[in-house]
């Protein structure tokens, strides 16, 4: 099972590039801008990734960040990433990136943005991976604080295909963001937004009717309301699960419980992702192996799964159809 999936053509479409800084790279970092971590070894910053929720994760999270400081350390952090991709058959990825994270450390916007770029056009020459990148609005912060990166990242507005937002999500509704979601859809901008991971049902009608989105981030939590659950497959809104991220966050308390392939066989565009892989066990391969191990995915499911993240990409439609005709000329 796991060189079928590793075979099949995959895009990756919910993964935060500060939550794929392994802590190899970690400590390599800190020591070389002499930042001061909590952890002395790699085997102590392991140990401290025990979450009960996700602000608990998220703590860490930022924490981990703060070692990236130059456009070097943002160019080696997306570049081991994308060598994963090509190692694990994802031939394009639509990676997140939290700009409010390092600016608020006094880090420029184009000192993020030209180290990231850097690295995913490398990515495409030379290992044949290619990229769209998204914008993350924190949304624990304020929405003049989203309005601010906004325009800082505009006149580097080539580099980015797509605003997000992310961060604590109990407590910050969609609504707070609907001006520079206006906005930003107004200046050509895709959107996508998590709701429904640890928010309720309402987050994602919030996120479809006052940020209009084209895609939501996890949305696990639709599960839990029928009238959702019917507009999702009707329209085809794609969903970006991650299943490891949400048994590490509790959202779900085992794999076994997990409802992604229940969501599948009903007919909702739901795809697979590792959203923060260095912090949650594993990359993409090993989200689907974790739902071949826990709920028995079969090949036929995993291809649907393959398919279902080059159709809910931003590729061009004929990139995803030579895409998807690939991998289904690839087993017959
Ligand atoms: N799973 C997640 N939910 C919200 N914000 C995040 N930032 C990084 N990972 C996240
Ligand atoms: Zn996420």
């Amino acid at each position: 099972m796991q060189d079928f999936i590793h075979q099949l053509h995959k895009a990756e479409l919910h993964m935060h590039l500060e939550g794929s800084l392994e802590p190899e790279l970690m400590m390599q970092l800190a020591e070389r801008n002499s930042v001061q971590l909590p952890y002395q070894t790699v085997e102590e910053v392991r140990r401290a990734y025990q979450f009960s929720n996700l602000q608990d994760f998220l703590d860490i999270y930022y924490q981990g960040a703060s070692v990236l400081q130059t456009e070097e350390d943002f160019s080696d952090l997306t570049w081991a990433y994308l060598r994963k991709c090509k190692a694990q058959g994802v031939v394009h990825t639509e990676p997140f990136f939290d700009p409010q994270a390092h600016t608020q450390r006094g880090i420029p916007i184009e000192v993020v943005i030209r180290g990231i770029d850097h690295a995913l056009q490398r990515g495409k020459a030379e290992l044949g991976v290619s990229s769209y990148l998204i914008l993350s609005f924190l949304r624990h912060l304020s929405e003049e604080e989203a309005f601010a990166t906004f325009e800082a990242a505009l006149p580097f507005g080539d580099k980015f295909i797509a605003v997000g937002l992310d961060s604590s999500e109990l407590g910050h509704p969609p609504e707070k963001f609907q001006q520079v979601f206006a906005k930003a859809r107004a200046e050509g901008f895709k959107a996508v937004a998590h709701a429904g991971e640890e928010g309720p049902p309402s987050y994602v009608w919030g996120a479809l009717d006052l940020l209009k989105v084209d895609r939501i981030d996890h949305g696990v939590r639709a599960f839990e309301d029928e009238r959702l659950m019917q507009r999702l497959i009707q329209e085809q809104i794609p969903l970006t699960v991650c299943p490891l991220s949400n048994t590490r966050l509790k959202v779900f308390a085992e794999m076994r419980h997990h409802t992604l392939l229940e969501m599948l066989d009903r007919g909702v565009m739901v795809t697979v992702n590792s959203d923060d892989p260095a912090y949650f066990g594993g990359y993409l391969v090993e989200n689907f192996m974790a739902l071949h191990d826990a709920l028995d995915l079969t090949c036929e499911q995993a291809k649907q799964l393959a398919a279902n993240s080059i159709r809910a990409s931003f590729l061009p439609d004929s990139d995803k159809q030579k895409y998807i005709t690939r991998t289904q000329s690839q087993f017959v």
